[in-house]
């Protein structure tokens, strides 16, 4: 599927890298002086957020074509984001610089934070094909887009959309600033009112945000929130016994305070205070590695975010192979990545057992043990590991992995991975004894004839002798050894 991307800043940006590291090529096309620079900023803490949050191997990332007009980029495109600059006479004409070069069949997704779909359609050639896909910051983690406009043409965005580790949330009806900036900007207002009034300071507004209700928010939305929060009677008592302090002055409603220079002024002085001592890119890495742990917590949870988060690495997982056919099988590749690196300057230890984890993983899809085997409560368990590290890895090398199996019986099989740097040499092998286990029982069960079936025809191509070390464990230090 052909990307386009116009406009690269905070929000496009971000755009830009998760089609990239989903694996899409990505057409851009942004006048700044320094996109390249800052969309390149943008991939790599991206990058380094999808490596500690994935445990799946990801997808090879795709490429970046930097177009030199609107034109260029969208002209082979078949999905086009719209991040540039929240004002309706840019849009307006960005899109009919879009209609005039793109596919008639070209999608038209817009990032706009408030306008709706009517808004931005008017004077369009093709107006059903426009629609909003608004994201969150950072659109490379955060999975929930609000897609405004409907049809077809809402059905295929939310494919596309998905198909990116993306949660759509269609809007049936288009209000302005559809729902989730809806409700940022009541707490913003309310906040800004504390400011400005002398309540409070921006950084206590936020610690009460973060040590308080923002933790329960990133797991369950206000309403399951509030249903516990009105004890076993649920709902119906919190809303009796909260309902009538909604008509009390809690909140400034509509109010806004006047954004004049003293406001701005001692909101950006205590913003400084606050969390000056960071650079902006540094902020951001802090805020990804939190919501990494909180998405792992999740994961762990099975819940909310946890759950998209499972199945997109499914999809990783049922990736293409490295090379389907042949013997040894070639099933897994990796790039070793920067942050796989120890002090040593080396790829660490347990990094050569996930590379091995993940080519079992390759292995158990092509004998058809994937995610609609698991879901029928049926799985593979490694009981057993024997690793041998044999040469140093770099950053950046590729490794692949070749792949045999040495055994099966009804209910275990035996494979050998041997890691292979790009000059054919071996960095490592490690044997893996597997179980067939009945996940709801917890306990080992015979495969089922298709499994077995596939392990022969796999066994059948296994004809040389077995490595020398298959089978053994660690020597034993003679004292001969010990003492030279
Ligand atoms: N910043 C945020 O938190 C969010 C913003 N949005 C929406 O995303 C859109 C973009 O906002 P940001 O990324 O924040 O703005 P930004 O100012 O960071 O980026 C806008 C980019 O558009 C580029 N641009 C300007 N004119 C252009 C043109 N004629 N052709 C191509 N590129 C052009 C600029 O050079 C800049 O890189 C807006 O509609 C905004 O409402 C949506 C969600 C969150
Ligand atoms: C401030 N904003 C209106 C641009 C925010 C958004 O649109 C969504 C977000 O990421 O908070």
């Amino acid at each position: 599927m052909r990307i386009a991307a116009i406009g690269g800043g905070v929000i496009g940006g971000g755009w830009i890298a998760r089609f990239l590291l989903s694996g899409h090529d990505v057409a851009v096309f942004d006048p700044h002086p320094e996109a390249q620079r800052i969309v390149g900023e943008v991939l790599a803490n991206a990058t380094r957020a999808w490596e500690r949050l994935f445990q799946a191997p990801l997808p090879r990332p795709g490429r970046i074509l930097w177009a030199g007009s609107v034109d260029e980029a969208v002209r082979d495109a078949d999905y086009i984001q719209e991040s540039v600059p929240e004002r309706l006479e840019l849009k307006h004409r960005i899109i009919a610089e879009i209609e005039a070069a793109a596919p008639g069949t070209a999608l038209i997704g817009s990032s706009t934070s408030g306008f709706k779909p009517s808004e931005l359609r008017q004077g369009a050639r093709h107006p059903g094909r426009i629609l909003v896909a608004h994201p969150f910051n950072p659109v490379y983690l955060l999975p929930v887009v609000e897609v405004v406009g409907g049809g077809a043409a809402a059905e295929r965005a939310c494919e596309i959309l998905t198909g990116i580790g993306m949660k759509p949330v269609r809007i049936a009806r288009e209000i302005d600033a559809h729902i989730g900036d809806r409700l940022l900007e009541a707490v913003w207002r309310e906040a800004l009112w504390l400011v400005h009034d002398g309540i409070a300071t921006t950084e206590e507004i936020d610690d009460i945000i973060r040590f308080g209700f923002g933790l329960r928010w990133a797991q369950m939305g206000l309403f399951e929130t509030y249903r516990i929060a009105g004890g076993e009677a649920g709902m119906r008592h919190f809303l009796g016994q909260f309902g009538p302090a909604l008509k009390w002055p809690w909140t400034k409603l509509m109010d806004v305070p006047d954004l004049d220079e003293a406001l701005i002024d001692r909101i950006a002085a205590q913003s400084d205070a606050q969390s000056g001592r960071h650079s902006i890119r540094a902020l951001e890495r802090i805020r990804d590695d939190n919501l990494v742990g909180i998405f792992q917590a999740l994961k762990a949870n099975d819940w909310g975010v946890g759950q998209t988060v499972r199945a997109q690495e499914d999809g990783f997982y049922a990736r293409e192979p490295a090379r389907a056919e042949g013997y040894p099988l070639r099933l897994h590749q990796a790039r070793v990545s920067g942050g796989w690196v120890d002090y040593n300057g080396h790829m660490t230890e347990f990094r050569y057992l996930q590379v091995l984890g993940d080519a079992t993983d390759a292995f158990l899809i092509h004998i058809g043990l994937d995610a609609d085997y698991r879901a029928q409560g049926r799985s593979a368990y490694t009981v057993e590991t024997h690793i041998r590290h044999l040469a140093e890895v770099k950053a950046g090398e590729l490794l692949t992995v070749e792949t045999r199996l040495l055994g099966h019986d009804a209910k275990r099989f035996r494979l050998h991975h041997a890691i292979l740097r790009a000059d054919g040499s071996e960095a490592a092998t490690g044997e893996h004894m597997l179980l067939h286990v009945d996940t709801g029982a917890g306990r080992a069960m015979p495969m089922p004839p298709a499994l077995l079936q596939a392990l022969e025809r796999v066994a059948a191509q296994d004809r040389a002798p077995h490595p020398d070390h298959a089978g053994a464990g660690i020597r034993p230090i003679r004292q001969r050894e010990a003492t030279a």
